[in-house]
């Protein structure tokens, strides 16, 4: 299997110091020398400063030659000129594609902006998983419209998080007033999030385990169980639970919200697809709900909710690693403390794995005998021991809604022509549209 990795150099500080105190002081004391000489002075500082930037660039390009190949960076901005910040998984499949599997790029800043929360039907969606989330990982000890708030805030949260991005690369912005704003902004409503679940905790705290008319299986409740058996505080203790809460809150609800939109409009889009997964819906469920187990039965279904998660990747950049120590992958050096990106993109789009990979084609998880079959190269939840540890959660909660709806409505465009473009914030988001959905007895 082929797995595509961009390296992104963390260590901007040092390499900023590297490129503007060193070689341009060099620059600048060469120009002073030169004030004694009034008629070469102009050449002087020309040639200086052609040498100087070509310094500066040789200096910026310096690599060991272990490191993983990759393409020549600008001073500051290292490789950003190369990507549109909407479509940076697509540069970087194409870097992929001409320096190899494994590559590395330096990044100045990433800036990137997204205007537009979603098609219409992301609010109800939203709704929908955070009503499901929020019961699993709350329980039912914490009211509806409190849950509602705190799914609002995160949504904020992500938004905000797409206009900060540039901090990770070039951290000196953060003292810029329009960065200090955002700043200042995520910090209120994170501690507005962290008060949320400290609420909450402090509520179920009150009781002991056996005490609670809520026994919902919830990740709190099962939290305090493990919590009242153990003498040590060590691990289970309540700030641990709050982080623990907020981390699943933050990874679950936009990657399984959007990628409910991106089968949506696939469908509306594809609508023989349509008609063939709720024929197979309509005739192996009989107008019963479905559960989860009915899936094997569906393999039309269960593909093409697959090709909707690799076509549209929802994390189509992967979450970012760290090397802890220095490591070698296939004979490359990768440097400790360098930022690693598996490029999930790279991989559901790789040529060599997947015929015509621009094309939606559910079939191509479909064997001679129409079986659904997995390839190891699907990879929408990662892979490692770092993977998602909601890929089932998330996989029912698409399944369920799709068939849901599916057996009952038809869904169509009220535009022209579906946009099936895709802008590029902290996951692979749909442009804002509408769909509507027609009763199909009608
Ligand atoms: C379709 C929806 C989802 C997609 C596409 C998705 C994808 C991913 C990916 C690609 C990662 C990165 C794994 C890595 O570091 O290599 C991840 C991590 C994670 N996901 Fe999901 N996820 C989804 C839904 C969920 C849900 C519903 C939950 C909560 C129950 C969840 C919880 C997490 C957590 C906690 C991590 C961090 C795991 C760790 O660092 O050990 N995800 N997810």
């Amino acid at each position: 299997m082929q797995v595509c990795n961009v390296k992104v150099d963390v260590n901007k500080r040092a390499t900023l110091r590297a490129g503007l105190t060193g070689e341009a002081e060099e620059a600048l004391a060469i120009g002073a020398n030169v004030k004694q000489a009034p008629n070469m002075f102009a050449i002087l500082l020309a040639a200086t400063i052609i040498l100087a930037s070509f310094a500066v660039l040789v200096c910026a390009n310096k690599r060991d030659a272990a490191l993983p190949p990759g393409p020549w960076n600008l001073p500051l901005i290292g490789c950003l000129h190369k990507l549109d910040p909407e479509r940076a998984y697509v540069n970087l499949t194409k870097l992929a594609q001409k320096y190899g599997p494994i590559y590395s790029i330096r990044l100045g800043k990433l800036v990137k902006s997204y205007e537009g929360s979603g098609i219409l039907l992301a609010e109800a969606v939203t709704s929908y998983v955070g009503t499901v989330t929020s019961t699993l990982f709350l329980g039912k000890s914490c009211p509806r419209e409190d849950s509602a708030k705190a799914i609002q805030a995160l949504d904020e949260v992500v938004k905000m998080s797409v206009v900060a991005g540039p901090i990770n690369f070039l951290p000196f912005l953060r003292f810029l007033p329009m960065y200090a704003n955002v700043i200042s902004v995520l910090q209120n409503i994170w501690n507005k999030m962290h008060n949320f679940v400290n609420e909450v905790i402090k509520y179920n705290a009150q009781f002991s385990p056996d005490e609670k008319e809520d026994s919902l299986p919830s990740i709190i409740n099962a939290f305090m169980q493990k919590k009242s058996t153990r003498n040590s505080d060590e691990i289970y203790n309540l700030e641990e639970l709050r982080y623990l809460i907020l981390d699943m809150f933050g990874a679950s609800t936009e990657t399984t919200v959007t990628s409910i939109l991106w089968t949506v409009l696939y469908l509306a889009k594809y609508e023989d697809v349509q008609e063939k997964v709720r024929q197979e819906l309509l005739s192996v469920l009989n107008g019963k709900t479905p559960q989860m187990g009915d899936l094997e039965n569906l393999p039309y279904t269960e593909a093409t909710l697959a090709e909707v998660a690799r076509i549209r990747t929802t994390v189509a950049m992967g979450v970012p690693h760290l090397a802890l120590e220095d490591i070698y992958v296939e004979n490359f050096k990768i440097q400790k403390n360098t930022m690693i990106m598996p490029l999930l993109w790279a991989i559901h789009m790789n040529p060599n794995v997947w015929n015509e990979p621009e094309e939606f084609r559910p079939s191509r998880f479909l064997n001679d005998e129409r079986k659904f079959v997995q390839p190891e190269e699907l990879l929408p939840f990662s892979v490692g021991k770092r993977m998602c540890v909601g890929e089932h959660l998330a996989k029912m909660l698409i399944f369920l809604f799709m068939a849901t709806i599916l057996q009952t409505f038809k869904i169509e465009s009220c535009e022209p022509e579906i946009d099936l473009s895709a802008v590029c914030g902290i996951t692979l988001l749909p442009k804002p549209q509408k769909v509507v959905f027609k009763n199909i007895d009608k």
